[in-house]
């Protein structure tokens, strides 16, 4: 068994596979990684291998108890990936965005894909349907909107995410829901847009901390999985086990 951790600027998550097949998830906060890692290899005494994706500021030293028992992996530039990078600055390319490409050209062979991760960024990736890995871009994400709208002025309030009930905002607070919430969903679509009209054979993933609330507000095109960078760790680290 395999325990995937994604390691990313506001929570971590985890989850345990089988071969192929999710057994259970996790979420958890930067402070209980520890206990709640142990608490899941005292569940599940079959995980052998902890796959770990960061662009965090977790301390690498935090897994260094684990290597005792398990082998521990921190997929990094340096790992072989599915795909042929065109990315002008290899180097700097977020591991979870690497992760999510490497997913999608593993699951979707053959196909245009676009993967879009809706968390504390919104980043979009787009490789091609020869495996070649282009880039795409990186926006602010749903709650990063709300808060900076707060921090950098005086009079708007912080408010928590909610459906504006119009696209003009008569208020306050529905100009700022309209804004943020209006905003993302019109950037997606603007995306999206403009990808399929460019190119055909086209799968689009959308995953992250907001996939639920923002894929009933989109295209039904759309391929909506939470957890698409959990399974993208597992099938990368399936990958690595075939080809090594
Ligand atoms: N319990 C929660 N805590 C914080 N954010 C949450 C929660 N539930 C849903 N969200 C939403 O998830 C988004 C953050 O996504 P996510 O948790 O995937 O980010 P992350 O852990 O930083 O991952 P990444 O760095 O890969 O984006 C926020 O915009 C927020 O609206
Ligand atoms: C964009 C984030 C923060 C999204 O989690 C992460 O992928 C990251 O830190 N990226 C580095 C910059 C880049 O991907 O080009
Ligand atoms: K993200």
């Amino acid at each position: 068994m395999v325990l995937t951790i994604d390691i990313g600027n506001t929570r971590i998550k985890g989850a345990v596979f089988e071969g192929y097949n999710t057994v259970e998830f996790f979420v958890f906060s930067k402070d209980e990684i520890q206990e709640k890692i142990e608490a899941i290899l005292k569940k599940y005494k079959k995980v052998m291998y902890l796959v770990v994706a960061s662009v965090g500021n977790v301390d690498k030293n935090s897994f260094l108890y684990f290597q005792k028992k398990l082998h521990v992996w921190f997929v990094s530039h340096e790992d072989g990936f599915p795909f042929v990078n065109n990315y002008a600055t290899p180097k700097t390319l977020g591991i979870d965005r690497m992760v999510l490409a490497a997913g999608a050209t593993l699951q979707f062979q053959g196909k245009n894909r676009l993967i879009i991760d809706a968390g504390t960024c919104v980043t979009y990736d787009f490789v091609d349907e020869m495996d070649v890995y282009h880039g795409g871009a990186i926006s602010p994400g749903l709650r990063l909107r709300y808060e900076s709208l707060h921090n950098f002025t005086e009079k708007l309030p912080l408010l928590t995410v909610e459906s504006p009930k119009n696209f003009v905002g008569d208020s306050t607070a529905e100009a700022i829901h309209s804004g943020v919430v209006n905003g993302l969903v019109y950037e997606i679509n603007g995306f999206v847009d403009e990808y399929q009209s460019k190119y055909s054979n086209f799968i689009i993933i959308l995953t992250g901390g907001d996939t639920e609330f923002l894929a009933k507000r989109l295209k039904n095109t759309i391929f909506a999985n939470s957890n698409f960078l959990l399974e993208s760790l597992n099938q990368i680290f399936q990958y690595k086990i075939e080809n090594d």
